[in-house]
């Protein structure tokens, strides 16, 4: 029982801490989250259900996307059903502990209600990666499916399961470490990866050199537009009010905001400003921004224990090679309620 007492304070402080974390685009990471006995038992669950056939070679689980390119040196997933077989006591602990880290995000973070989806499990073999991503997008960046589904990823959590002594001398296993590549200059406390269930797009660089985020709204209201709604980009005040930087605009036909659409409706001393969440310009354009000190990489090591959290829409991500070992995981996405469309919407002008 004491164990157990320390561990929800440890957890309730750390949710204290990812509220500012997330808020600003960064991860919040917590060694020691899970005990070493329940690390042990869900690994070997891992390993049984690994050793059945049922970890199967994949890339990333949601379709939106799905323009990631994976390797023959894949990560093998697996979605842990009753149905399977296996280590159910263990299991049962891991959804007790995330049912009340969702819980603890929910009250601290004002999201929600938020539910625990998703849920699966990984194996990296030595040379397996990720490659860089955002976990979600806004819904208009997805082409005709991004409203079709009634909730989005807004929370993404990982669990490592390594086996002890990662990245050491002797040890279980090296490398694999989730690369974040976080903007140290974005303004502290800001709103996360959406304001009012309109998802954040980008950043916009105000006078004192802090980064606001920028988010889009596809509802304004347009009755002489054809579909008679347009799109604008916003960021908030110091009130947390939103401001508008561009005139209203149409997102490209099939919705999906194509090349350079952000930069093009934004007038030029604005467009200046702007930047995407993921970095512009592939691996030349990260390397350009990390030696700039625009963005920076922070890694958090897979050793077992350890959670990391971050925001769903608001930070490019990718998973370094595994070295040595098998690196292990468990990791799933707390979802939210996509916006629902304005009342007004398919009514007519
Ligand atoms: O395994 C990790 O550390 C990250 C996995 C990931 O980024 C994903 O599943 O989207
Ligand atoms: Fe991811």
């Amino acid at each position: 029982m004491a164990a157990l007492l320390a561990c929800c304070a440890a957890a309730a402080a750390s949710s204290r801490g990812a509220l500012g974390a997330l808020a600003r685009g960064q991860p919040h990471v917590e060694p020691r989250f899970l005990p070493a006995e329940l690390v042990r038992a869900l690994r070997a669950d891992c390993e049984w259900l690994r050793a059945r056939g049922h970890f199967r070679p994949s890339g990333l689980s949601n379709a939106a996307v799905r323009a990631n390119a994976f390797g023959d040196g894949d990560r093998l997933v697996c979605t842990p059903t009753a149905a399977l077989g296996g280590d159910a006591a263990a299991r049962a602990e891991l959804a007790r502990r995330v049912e009340a880290l969702r819980a603890r995000l929910e009250a601290e973070l004002g999201r929600g209600p938020l539910a625990v989806r998703e849920l699966y499990a990984s194996a990296h073999p030595r040379g397996a990666a990720l490659p860089l991503h955002v976990d979600e997008r806004h819904e208009e960046a997805k082409g005709a499916r991004g409203w079709r589904t009634p909730t989005r990823r807004s929370v993404s959590w990982l669990l490592y399961l390594s086996a002890d002594g990662w990245d050491r001398p002797g040890g279980a296993g090296a490398g694999g470490a989730l690369r974040a590549y976080v903007r140290p200059r974005a303004r502290p406390h800001g709103p996360g990866g959406a304001h009012a269930g309109n998802l954040q797009v980008g950043w916009r660089r105000a006078d004192d050199g802090l980064l606001d985020a920028v988010f889009l709204d596809c509802w304004l209201r347009a009755p002489d537009v054809p579909g008679g709604c347009a799109s604008a980009l916003y960021s908030l005040d110091a009130r947390g009010e939103p401001v508008r930087l561009c005139a209203p605009f149409r997102t490209a036909a099939g919705n999906a905001p194509v090349d350079r659409l952000y930069e093009r409706a934004l007038p030029p001393d604005e467009a200046v400003r702007f930047c995407r969440v993921e970095p512009a310009g592939g691996a030349a354009g990260l390397a350009a921004a990390l030696a700039s000190g625009a963005v920076e990489a922070i890694d958090v090591r897979p050793e077992g224990g350890t959670l990391a959290l971050f925001d769903s829409v608001a930070l490019p991500h990718e998973v370094q090679p595994t070295r040595a070992g098998t690196r292990w995981a468990v990791a799933g996405w707390m979802h939210e309620a996509q916006q629902p469309f304005p009342e007004w919407f398919g009514r007519g002008a």
